[in-house]
């Protein structure tokens, strides 16, 4: 049983309209820890019908949302805010015990996701409009922003309380009401958060939680109804495309933080002591299990014994156990199931030549712990080199030239984020603007934060979140030619 300061904070029912709620079936589903496999709540499980009643309930509350003055909205958002903040140590023990990461990187997860909240509490106040020089002196040319409208979300388990956070912040912002449908496997975070939207004092229906197993239902029923006008998603691309496709129906606004396949390259002269501790909370920092994750690890040929040598020692002192541990920097991964991809990643790896440099793999610890790995001689035959890893394995690649370091780096469908180390400051020119991707780290292993714009192109989706741009997938622009005037 989880030992927390306010219990009122572990909520087994989904949150509508204001109320807490029951699924209409009353059926419920249990949430496990990945640490233990025990059994941590079992949840009430939400359909169409309890996710068709949320966005009703949204739309009704909308037009009083819209109005209501933008010193207010970010009053209440920066209420919440604090709350976070003052209930951190409950929030990550809860987040822990659904999510597995150690507790550590669980208050980091928190105060980095309520910084969103912070930051779209100010930002509110900015969402300018414009006046534009007409084409005749009859006439002006005015721009103003106005919400789009009620938003849906569906996010996955990796980061159950950040996800939401980074949308619902600038949703709420632009003065839009926010239904989330959390990951099945982490729905509590999302159900504290709500508990705490509550308490900020958010009217009624303005932030909801769906939380439920039958994901293509919920899912069905925000991308297909009328009355959702945006839609946002994390998660993997293939179910990015399809909930993209649904939505083209009712020609909904949307946002897609898909797959990554991020490159981490080591220039000849790079700082390898940096490098390594770059790479080393690039990889592991949740297991693996982050879509910015180094994915493929290049290395240049004149660098690549030490800074190998460097990264296994590193890699060995690594601890893996549970997250409520204090020694343990590497917690279980989320399933079995992942552990399994994982695991035939490595193997497709090992038959197409690469070599163990750290052993690693499955742990006796149970079926959802994973060792850390580290595989040399990888070359971009293997499946790892054009899929996601997701899991604490760590593939090195030589390579000789700049030129080949970049095509290399951009040989994927994906583009979310991409990583170099080098203090040649041509070079980190040239490759920045090389590199096909919506963020690049320039000598630095963690790229995210409430002050800069988060997002990808290619396969890795569109929109940004964060910073002064992320509150624009919120707002539609209105064009106000306003006539007359010299009459
Ligand atoms: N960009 C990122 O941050 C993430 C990338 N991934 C990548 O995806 C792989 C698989 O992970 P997984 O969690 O299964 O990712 P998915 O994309 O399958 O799931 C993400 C979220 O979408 C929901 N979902 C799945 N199918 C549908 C559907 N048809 N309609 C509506 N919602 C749906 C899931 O619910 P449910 O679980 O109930 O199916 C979950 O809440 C990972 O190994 C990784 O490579 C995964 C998560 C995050
Ligand atoms: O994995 C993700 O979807 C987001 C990465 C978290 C971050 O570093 O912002």
């Amino acid at each position: 049983m989880l030992e927390l300061k306010n219990p009122a904070l572990l909520r087994t029912q989904s949150y509508i309209n204001g109320q807490w709620i029951d699924a209409d079936s009353g059926v419920t589903f249990d949430v496990t820890d990945p640490a233990t496999g025990k059994v941590v709540a079992s949840i009430a499980d939400l359909g169409a019908d309890e996710t068709r009643r949320a966005i009703e309930a949204a739309s009704a509350a909308w037009p009083a949302w819209a109005q209501t003055p933008v010193k207010e909205r970010a009053r209440l958002l920066r209420r919440w805010y604090e709350l976070i903040i003052a209930n951190t140590e409950d929030l990550a023990k809860i987040l822990t015990a659904e999510q597995g990461k150690p507790l550590s990187e669980a208050k980091t997860e928190l105060v980095y996701g309520a910084s969103y909240l912070e930051w779209f509490a100010e930002e509110a106040k900015r969402a300018y409009g414009d006046v534009i020089a007409p084409p005749a002196n009859d006439r002006r040319i005015v721009v103003i922003k106005q919400p789009v409208g009620v938003t849906c979300s569906i996010t996955p388990w990796n980061f159950p309380s950040a996800m939401i956070a980074r949308k619902v912040a600038p949703a709420l912002a632009a003065g839009c009401p926010f239904i989330a449908k959390p990951a099945p496997e982490t729905p509590l975070s999302a159900l504290a958060l709500a508990v705490l939207a509550e308490k900020a004092g958010f009217p009624a229906g303005i932030f909801n939680i769906v939380a439920g197993q039958n994901a293509p239902a919920i899912g069905a029923e925000m991308t297909s109804n009328p009355l959702v006008r945006k839609f946002t998603f994390t998660g993997s691309t293939a179910v990015g495309k399809l909930l993209q496709a649904q939505c083209a129906q009712t020609m909904k606004k949307t946002s897609m933080e898909l797959g990554g396949n991020a490159p981490f390259i080591v220039f000849d002269d790079a700082d390898l002591d940096e490098a390594v501790k770059g790479a080393i909370i690039c990889k592991y920092r949740n297991a693996g299990q982050t879509c910015v994750c180094a994915n493929r690890i290049f290395v240049q040929e004149g660098v690549y014994e030490a800074f190998s040598q460097k990264f296994i020692q590193a890699v060995n002192n690594l601890t893996v156990g549970n997250g409520f541990d204090n020694a343990t920097d590497i917690g279980p991964m989320i399933t079995s199931k992942a552990v399994n991809k994982v695991e035939a990643l490595v193997e497709d790896a090992l038959q197409k030549g690469a070599r163990t440099l750290v052993a690693g793999g499955p742990s006796s610890m149970g079926d959802r712990f994973y060792q850390p790995m580290v595989l040399g001689n990888a070359n971009d035959q293997m499946n790892l080199f054009k899929e996601e890893i997701f899991g604490p394995v760590a593939p090195l690649f030589k390579f000789s030239s700049e030129e080949e370091a970049i095509r290399m780096a951009n040989d994927t469908e994906f583009g979310l984020a991409s990583y170099f180390y080098s203090r040649d400051i041509g070079r980190i020119c040239r490759v920045s603007e090389g590199l096909e991707y919506g963020t690049v780290g320039v000598n630095e292993g963690i790229i995210s934060n409430e002050m800069a714009p988060f997002g990808g192109v290619k396969a890795s989706g569109q929109g940004r979140e964060g910073s002064k741009y992320g509150i624009d997938d919120y707002l539609e622009i209105k064009y106000l030619c306003i006539g007359g005037i010299d009459k």
